[in-house]
């Protein structure tokens, strides 16, 4: 195998490759472009006019993703997959990805769109990078940008395997990504209402990209990722690189939708969530449930009929989201 094809390998040794471009046997070109970063061309007369950018490590301890675009990688390099589309790869915290955690200092998938400005330290600097290589990756005009950023969850789920469809005003999400997103095995999508400081926000809002943060399973260390399955997603993602996705009508075939409902922002060290440690994501609350308390009597309450909590977190940092209400929805505002 190509040497590129162990982007992992380098980025976890910390290491810059010998020869920064390699040609696989098919004509593929492999270049690296920094930490944790490796642009994949097709042959000019093999493109479809794809542009894919998969990243995964955005939070350093969520390793499956990691290892799925690891596998996809060394496809590539070996000839194995045989890529129509161009790809740009990303790990996104090679440092917090070393060390198995979630972030060193602060959330790097809090610092997207301009907010790393208003920052200062390596995982700010490194969002302001990420940025940078999505944006010249998506700067090809007439292009289709597409982009999956790939999580595992800190607890257990109802839902195992969904997605988070970021929000920009007057743009409509669409019906063919939603199916597209079924075919690859997610459940669920949480359809955002208001714009975001996510990586995925970043490439929707800005870069005009389709993207999606895709929730896998339960984070676990390397090696141990058994329980999570991703074959329909792998599945999915060579049709895509390879460029024969079946056409398929544009069903959402059980695709459960949610919207959100509220954000729930902790403002203090006061603040206090009334769940259980182990609850998992998507259970229900129901209406009249005193969710959480903070500073000033300040009290959330369940008001809404059917709501779920997602990403409930009462350790993160002062006004950052600790959950969010979710609700049922339906597909009607689909473009
Ligand atoms: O399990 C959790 O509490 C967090 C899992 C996670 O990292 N989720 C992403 C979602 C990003 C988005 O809102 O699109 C995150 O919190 O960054
Ligand atoms: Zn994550």
């Amino acid at each position: 195998m190509l040497a590129l094809g162990k982007l992992l390998e380098l980025t976890l040794a910390g290491r810059e490759p010998a020869e920064k471009t390699q040609l696989t046997v098919d004509g593929v070109r492999m270049r690296w472009l920094g930490e944790g970063a490796l642009e994949v061309r097709p042959p000019e007369a093999r493109d479809n006019g794809m542009d894919l950018l998969l990243s995964a490590g955005i939070h350093g301890n969520e390793t499956a993703p990691i290892e799925l675009l690891d596998e996809l990688l060394h496809g590539i390099a070996k000839g194995e997959i045989k890529p129509r589309a161009r790809i740009l790869f990303l790990f996104g915290n090679p440092e917090a990805i070393r060390k198995g955690e979630r972030y060193l200092e602060q959330d790097v998938n809090r610092l997207f769109n301009g907010r790393h400005e208003l920052s200062s330290g390596s995982e700010a600097l490194r969002a302001c990078e990420l940025e940078r290589l999505a944006t010249t990756f998506f700067s090809v005009p007439g292009r289709t940008r597409l982009h999956y950023d790939l999580h595992t969850a800190i607890r257990g789920s109802k839902i195992e395997q969904f997605a988070l469809y970021p929000f920009k005003e007057g743009r409509q999400h669409s019906r063919r990504e939603l199916a597209r997103l079924r075919a690859a095995g997610m459940e669920a999508v949480l359809l955002q209402s208001k714009t975001s400081v996510t990586f995925t926000a970043y490439t929707y809002e800005t870069l005009d990209a389709e993207a999606f943060t895709l929730e896998l399973g339960k984070a676990r260390p390397f090696g141990q990722n058994a329980q999570v399955n991703l074959e329909r997603l792998e599945t999915r993602l060579k049709q895509i690189i390879e460029g024969n996705e079946p056409e398929e009508p544009e069903a959402l075939d059980g695709l459960q939708l949610f919207s959100v409902a509220r954000e729930i922002i902790k403002h203090s060290d006061s603040f206090h969530l009334h769940l259980p440690a182990d609850i998992e994501n998507f259970s229900e609350l129901s209406k009249g449930y005193l969710l959480a308390e903070d500073l000033s009597s300040t009290r959330w309450i369940v008001e809404e009929e059917g709501a779920r909590i997602i990403f409930p977190n009462p350790k993160v940092k002062n006004g950052l989201r600790a959950g969010i209400l979710i609700v049922p929805t339906t597909p009607d505002q689909l473009a």
